[in-house]
């Protein structure tokens, strides 16, 4: 029992072991299930955590992607930066390369500015020279002016005297004309050659060694100038007013002005070629005078005309048919030469080797000899002399012939020496009406002058003067040997344009023809009709149509001196003008170089005597004090631009500039330091 109750003992030992157990357990139970509970909580707090985490993580990882991406951006950025900052460089070594160019230049552009500057002076003194030189030439113009304004009145009045004194002995020689028909009954008078069906004049051309004895019959053209008008016909652009320029038989009427009040003025001439005539027509005028060459004379064959007036048609037409002509001539060595007189100057139009040898001396081997059979050759070398001929454009002219053009043809026989001058003029206008300055006008004022030449010449021939002033112009010199002397014919044709905007021209023109004409018709009466009352008459005519030519052909003179010498001042005004406002630029251009900031600073200083920077400023200096010399340019440099130039005290430009300029103490005490008048 004992065990019973010890069993008892034991059971409730048990049961109490049992219940504490339990209650242990139901203790450990709710501590466990605390504790899942906790842990519960901590994987829930856990798997939160997680959760977050995977989601910082992929946060994480796109800002990872993202910043690799910026990275790798970057990356290639810095490869762009590296290749800029290489390529940054090679302009860095360029712009060094450039920059050392420009310091270069800039030294240059120094020495030219200075060089400039010394121009500037130079031109500013020669302007005041020329100011001065004007003032006294207008002084003279104004004097010269009214000398010829008095000497042109002179004439004028003189010229209506002898108008009056025309008249009268206009009226006597009618009245003895009468009186000679009269008298000399059963003496025919040839009828004036009319000029649109020109009688054929028969001239024979002597076969080869014809006799001087021949020649001489024809010696009755000798000294005349045969005078022929021509009028071209209208070009497409011209317009020909036929009441304003009247052509009939043998006169030329011109009113210049629509106005029914002024007058016209009427030119008479025996040879005219109507517009509508073609160049035989133009060839018969002068053919005799061609044929006389076969006769062992000489001839001139010359065309005078304003510009565009068809003076080069005219002439080659002659010459082409005068060669056709000449082509009889047989067993004669021909030579040819084509020159041309442009401003006072000879060229020689036909290119040879040697002339080409000796450009310096256009006369020397400009004779060339030509084949037998002559004539085709001749004629090419004058086509191709004509193309090398100067030409311009003018207001009157597309391609004016700014020279006067001289083919010569010479014909060696053993009887004779003859030779014929086809001679094209250049344009005769008036220097106004071609609007021309500068050296254009020096052309037209040469060309004028060697006309008026030209014009003596002839009037001296006329006249049978002693002197004739062959040596005052080049073509008066060329064309001496057919103009002068008894064996030449001259035949001169007066080149005019029908167009309205050419009559005062065409006045000149056909002015001029007037004068020239030989009063053929007393010529040819004194040879046939001698009565002293006729030969009183007509010597009395030929006297007042000298004196009459004689004042025309000076007033004529006066006013194209007068003319050249407006224009010759105007162009001297229009020069400095420009010279003035050449002046005016530069002064400007200066004034802006004084007034801009230096554009290279050059800081380095003079440490060694010897190096290029020393060098360059000693250059500065040393133009500094050529400029010394001009104290007032020096000054005004000084004031307006510095520039820092330091110098050894002991440097000896120092003691010369230093008199001229202030020099002044700078921090370092073994230099000193000038502020220079240079501006870079
Ligand atoms: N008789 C004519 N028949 C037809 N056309 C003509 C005649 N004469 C001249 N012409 C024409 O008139 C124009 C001017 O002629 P040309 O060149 O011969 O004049 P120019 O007097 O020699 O001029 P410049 O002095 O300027 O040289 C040319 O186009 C030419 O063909």
């Amino acid at each position: 029992m004992a065990n019973y109750k010890n069993g008892e003992t034991n059971l409730d030992d048990v049961l109490q072991e049992y219940n504490e157990f339990k209650a242990q357990s139901k203790e450990y139970e709710e501590f466990l299930e605390a504790d899942i509970q906790e842990k519960d909580n901590k994987i829930e707090d856990l798997l939160n955590t997680i959760e977050k985490l995977k989601d910082d993580n992929s946060e994480l990882r796109k800002k990872y992607e993202k910043d690799e991406m910026e990275i790798s951006k970057l990356l290639n950025e810095v490869d762009i930066i590296k290749k800029k900052l290489k390529w940054y460089e090679e302009q860095k070594r360029d712009l060094e390369v450039l920059n050392d160019q420009w310091e270069r230049s800039a030294r240059v552009l120094e020495y030219s500015k200075q060089e400039l500057e010394e121009r500037l002076t130079q031109a500013e003194e020669i302007a005041i020279i020329y100011k001065e030189e004007i003032e006294e030439l207008s002084i003279n113009k104004e004097i010269e002016m009214q000398r010829l304004k008095d000497q042109c009145n002179e004439l004028k009045q003189e010229l209506s005297i002898v108008t009056v004194e025309k008249a009268d002995l206009n009226r006597t020689f009618n009245k003895n004309k009468v009186e000679i028909v009269t008298l000399n009954e059963g003496i025919s008078i040839p009828p004036k050659p009319k000029s649109r069906n020109h009688s054929k004049s028969s001239s024979k051309i002597p076969s080869r060694g014809h006799s001087r004895k021949n020649s001489n019959e024809s010696n009755d053209c000798s000294q005349s100038v045969k005078v022929v008008v021509r009028v071209r016909p209208p070009l497409k652009a011209e317009n020909w007013d036929k009441n304003a320029l009247n052509i009939s038989q043998n006169t030329i009427c011109v009113k210049e002005s629509k106005n029914k009040n002024t007058d016209s003025k009427t030119f008479e001439f025996e040879n005219i070629v109507f517009p509508d005539q073609n160049e035989d027509a133009l060839f018969a005028q002068i053919k005799e005078s061609v044929s006389h060459v076969a006769y062992g004379k000489n001839a001139c064959v010359m065309a005078y005309g304003q510009t565009g007036s068809g003076k080069t048609y005219t002439m080659n037409s002659i010459i082409h048919k005068a060669v056709d002509k000449l082509r009889i001539i047989e067993n004669a060595e021909v030579t040819i030469q084509c020159l041309e007189v442009y401003n006072e100057q000879v060229k020689n139009l036909i290119l040879t080797d040697q002339n080409i040898k000796n450009p310096k001396d256009p006369m020397e081997g400009s004779e060339i000899k030509l084949k037998v059979d002559w004539a085709e050759q001749a004629l090419e070398i004058i086509n191709e002399a004509i193309s090398r001929r100067t030409t311009k454009f003018t207001d009157c002219n597309e391609r004016s012939s700014r020279s006067h053009a001289i083919y010569t043809l010479n014909f060696y026989t053993n009887d004779y020496h003859s030779k014929i001058q086809f001679v094209d003029l250049a344009g005769s206008e008036r220097v106004g009406k071609s609007n021309v300055s500068g050296e254009t006008l020096k052309e037209a004022l040469l060309i004028n002058k060697s006309l008026s030449a030209l014009q003596d010449v002839i009037s001296a021939l006329e006249n049978k003067q002693k002197h004739v002033p062959y040596r005052n112009s080049m073509l008066t010199k060329l064309l001496q040997p057919t103009l002068g002397g008894s064996q030449s014919a001259v035949n001169m044709i007066f080149n005019c344009s029908p167009s309205n905007e050419s009559l005062n021209e065409t006045v000149c023109t056909l002015a001029l023809a007037s004068r020239v004409k030989a009063v053929d018709l007393g010529f040819f009466i004194r040879k046939n009709l001698k009565t002293k009352e006729v030969e009183r008459t007509l010597s009395l005519l030929e006297k007042e149509r000298l004196e009459k030519n004689n004042i025309l052909r000076t007033l004529d003179k006066l006013q194209r001196d007068l003319e050249s010498y407006q224009f010759a001042v105007k162009d001297r005004d229009n020069k400095i003008a420009m010279l003035n406002s050449k002046i005016k630029l530069r002064d400007k251009a200066y004034q802006e170089v004084k007034t801009t900031k230096p554009k290279i600073e050059i800081t380095k200083t003079m440490d060694s005597p010897n190096s290029t920077n020393s060098l360059l400023n000693k250059a500065k200096l040393r133009s500094a004090m050529n400029k010394s010399k001009n104290k007032n340019l020096l000054c005004l440099n000084i004031k307006d631009i510095g520039r820092v130039v330091s110098l050894s005290p002991s440097n000896p430009m120092l003691k010369t500039v230093g008199s001229t300029l202030k020099p002044t103490r700078i921090p370092t005490p073994s230099f000193t330091c000038l502020r220079l008048n240079q501006c870079f």
